[in-house]
């Protein structure tokens, strides 16, 4: 049986942290947080007489179809890095164990884990309550995540992967924090501290979206990831890139496709990244034109992308003073 996603209470992570004295790796034991439930303040657009584009207020979260959480240990290594962003630096999981073991192969699928920058607190905070805002879609439109969890480090221990990794325009505003009317006081005090190792476990998905131009199926199969997030009330048009669209897991150990319990589909693509996501009162029709609009501009970009580095190609080939 699949683990279930609350099943992790705490994780011990290898091959991330340092003691600044000796050089020498630290492992660090890191405990599960729970994002409160009001730490993302819905948008209420006021309704206009003639404006049939908006609800009275934003859909209400969906029940969770978890089990009552589990007190299971998970232990892993920093492997492989992945990728990063303006928030986060991402890193294959290796050498897991569960509770003292190699996991069983249909139960746990390849993992990674998400490190927030050190003055993205907030931010990876806000991520880990849209993935429980969206449980429902864990699986078939998003990937699956085994939760959120945080250690303080001691004034001798440093990450050397956030100096390693550097944002590309290091800025220390948290910019999620001017998305909502009200801030969270959480989401405050998270801001202030530097001193914090914060991580979500996520499943891993495949490769991103390449550059070129893409079927229509396939183009429809990613509007409907949007879809799916909009039954939810839940807006992410600002960050539809190609960089927050990934394959569905296909590498072995992963677990099935879920089918979305909006569309009825299994999808062959997953979204990512959503800390600048927003809970608003669209209506389905309002986020129809709205995703509409941001997915086929950036089919269009990524069209005009790998026609590019055609052009590129053959620009170097020329340089190159090849026939
Ligand atoms: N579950 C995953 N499986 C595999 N790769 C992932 C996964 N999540 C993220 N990645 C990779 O890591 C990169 C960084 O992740 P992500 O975009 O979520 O980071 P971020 O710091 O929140 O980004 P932003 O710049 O928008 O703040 C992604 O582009 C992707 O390549």
């Amino acid at each position: 049986m699949a683990l279930a996603q609350n099943a992790i209470r705490s994780i011990t992570l290898e091959g991330v942290v340092q003691d600044s004295a000796t050089g020498g790796s630290v492992p660090v034991t890191l405990h599960r947080k729970n994002a409160p439930l009001d730490l993302v303040a819905p948008h209420h657009i006021l309704r206009r007489p003639m404006a049939p584009v908006l609800l009275e207020s934003t859909p209400e979260r969906p029940p969770s179809r978890l089990p009552p959480p589990g007190t299971s240990h998970l232990r892993c290594h920093a492997g492989e890095f992945i990728g990063d962003g303006q928030s986060s630096i991402v890193f294959a999981a290796d050498k897991v164990e569960l509770d003292g073991a190699p996991p069983d192969a249909r139960s746990v699928p390849r993992l990674v884990v998400k490190i927030a920058r050190s003055n993205r607190l907030a931010a990876l905070a806000r991520d880990a309550w849209f993935y429980d805002e969206m449980e429902c879609l864990q699986g078939s439109s998003i990937a699956r995540c085994y939760g959120w969890f945080e250690a303080e480090l001691t004034s001798d221990q440093v990450v050397p992967a956030w100096s390693d990794h550097p944002a590309e325009n290091p800025d220390d505003h948290d910019h999620v924090l001017d998305i909502d009317e009200t801030i969270h006081p959480d989401q405050l005090q998270r801001t202030a501290r530097r001193d914090v190792l914060s991580i979500l476990v996520l499943e891993r998905l495949g490769d991103k979206l390449q550059p070129g131009r893409h079927p229509k199926s396939l183009r429809k199969d990613v509007m409907d990831l949007y879809k799916d997030a909009s039954h939810l009330g839940i807006a992410i048009d600002e960050d539809v890139r190609r960089h927050n669209i990934l394959g569905a897991p296909h590498q072995e150990p992963c677990l099935p496709s879920l089918t979305s319990p909006f569309t009825n589909r299994t999808h062959a693509w997953r979204v990512v990244d959503f800390e600048f996501g927003v809970k608003i009162n669209y209506s389905i029709g309002q986020f129809k034109v709205s995703y509409e609009g941001h997915v086929n501009r950036m089919f269009r970009d990524t069209q005009e992308e790998g026609a590019g580095s055609v052009m590129h190609i053959y620009a170097d080939s020329d340089e190159s003073g090849s026939d």
